[in-house]
């Protein structure tokens, strides 16, 4: 499509009441890319539980509330169809399949961006918050920071690894585990969980105890788990899993929920030496981590880390793994029209694996 064939208004979902769960359809006029810009017109985005976050102003750690008429969304894909000025050396042309994902843009030249973190860029523009998201037709994003998708890979399927694909991916990186391993995922039927559930089994070769609510049990085993423990069924998670793990508990835990109650015992499911790898972003009032005490910590040589998103380069390895089938996103498909009615039934855990909106 030549840049004269655009039109000049295209459809957005935004946030028009933050605070709550609220979504509305604007219309929005055609923007033009400025130097080192390109503009897609996007076809797919997942909904991620940080959205969510974002919307709500759920986070104690957002700097600045949301704002109303805020475009949302941070799983992307859609294809380039004009290039801004100054681009004639970028690595992406019009008509080439494009992902965008949480970070939009970053600075290069910060401590985090130069030791090839850029997911932690310090001053990097978030998509959904500050930066117009991808709940909309067409966005804008710099022609260096976009993620090529590659061929044969479904837009709809590739949309949930530029958030939920890249951050398990990274975050089990950092997990310090081995194949053969015991690794505890927290919220293993959602979005990430599934997803990590899939990289951890599949990929790496984990022994993989899923743990998330007992609705979600086909996902989680069908993901490769080795075993399930439904939170509603288990009045003792953590005992149930000692003894999955010959009393000695696993060797990683990674929190891929919101919710508080996970965090507070995440520790407990660790044998010596174990780490707690830190992604689901408690929303509210967050409860401090119940066996955090330092002679805990000392005693069995615990770890806690914390893992946000992942790199551009993990992100195009991400792809990589979905592209040749090794993980699958499970989703289904909807309209942008409803978006509402996503996250009402996201914040009732009722979402087994991604939702996708098809942006056409
Ligand atoms: N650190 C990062 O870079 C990063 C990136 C993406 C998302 N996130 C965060 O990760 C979390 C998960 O995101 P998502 O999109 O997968 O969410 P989701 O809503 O799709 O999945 C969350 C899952 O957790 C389950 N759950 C709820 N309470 C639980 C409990 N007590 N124990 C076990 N499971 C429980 C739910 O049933 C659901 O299956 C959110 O907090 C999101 O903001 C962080
Ligand atoms: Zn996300
Ligand atoms: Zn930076």
């Amino acid at each position: 499509m030549s840049s004269t064939e655009l039109p000049k208004k295209y459809k957005a979902v935004v946030y028009d009441k933050p605070g709550t769960i609220s979504t509305k359809i604007e219309e929005l006029d055609m923007p033009e890319p400025g130097p080192g810009e390109v503009l897609i017109n996007l076809t797919h985005s997942g909904v991620c539980h940080s959205d969510m976050g974002v919307m709500l102003n759920a986070w104690k750690t957002l700097p600045f509330p949301t704002q109303a008429g805020q475009v949302g969304g941070h799983e992307g894909v859609g294809k380039i169809v004009k290039m801004g000025p100054a681009t004639e050396t970028a690595a992406v042309k019009v008509g080439q399949r494009v992902g965008i994902k949480w970070m939009a843009g970053i600075c290069e030249t910060c401590e985090a961006c130069r030791a090839g973190h850029d997911a932690s860029c310090f001053s990097g523009k978030v998509s959904g918050y500050y930066t117009p998201g991808t709940f909309q037709q067409y966005v804008l994003s710099p022609a260096n920071y976009v993620t090529p998708i590659p061929d044969g890979l479904d837009s709809a399927a590739a949309a949930p690894q530029l958030c939920a694909g890249v951050t398990v991916y990274s975050a089990l990186r950092k997990a310090n585990a081995e194949a053969g391993n015991f690794v505890v995922i927290l919220g293993a039927g959602g979005g990430l969980g599934h997803l990590a559930v899939q990289f951890s089994a599949r990929a790496i070769g984990h022994r993989v105890i899923g743990i998330d609510h007992s609705s979600k049990k086909d996902i989680v085993l069908s993901s490769g788990a080795e075993h399930f423990i439904g939170i509603d069924e288990t009045a003792d998670a953590v005992a149930a899993v000692k003894e999955l793990t010959n009393g000695l508990g696993a060797h990683a835990v990674l929190v891929l929920t919101a919710n508080n109650a996970a965090y507070a015992n995440s520790l407990d499911y660790l044998r010596f030496g174990g780490r707690v790898v830190c992604v689901g972003i408690p929303e509210h009032d967050p409860v401090p981590i119940k066996s955090a005490l330092p002679g805990v910590m000392v005693a069995k040589a615990l770890q806690v880390v914390g893992s946000a998103v992942g790199s551009r380069k993990e992100a195009i390895d991400t792809l990589e793994f979905a592209a040749r089938g090794v993980v699958g996103t499970k989703f289904r498909v909807e309209k942008m029209e409803g978006l509402t009615k996503i996250f009402e039934e996201m914040e009732q855990g009722k979402i087994a694996g991604r939702v996708v909106i098809d942006l056409s």
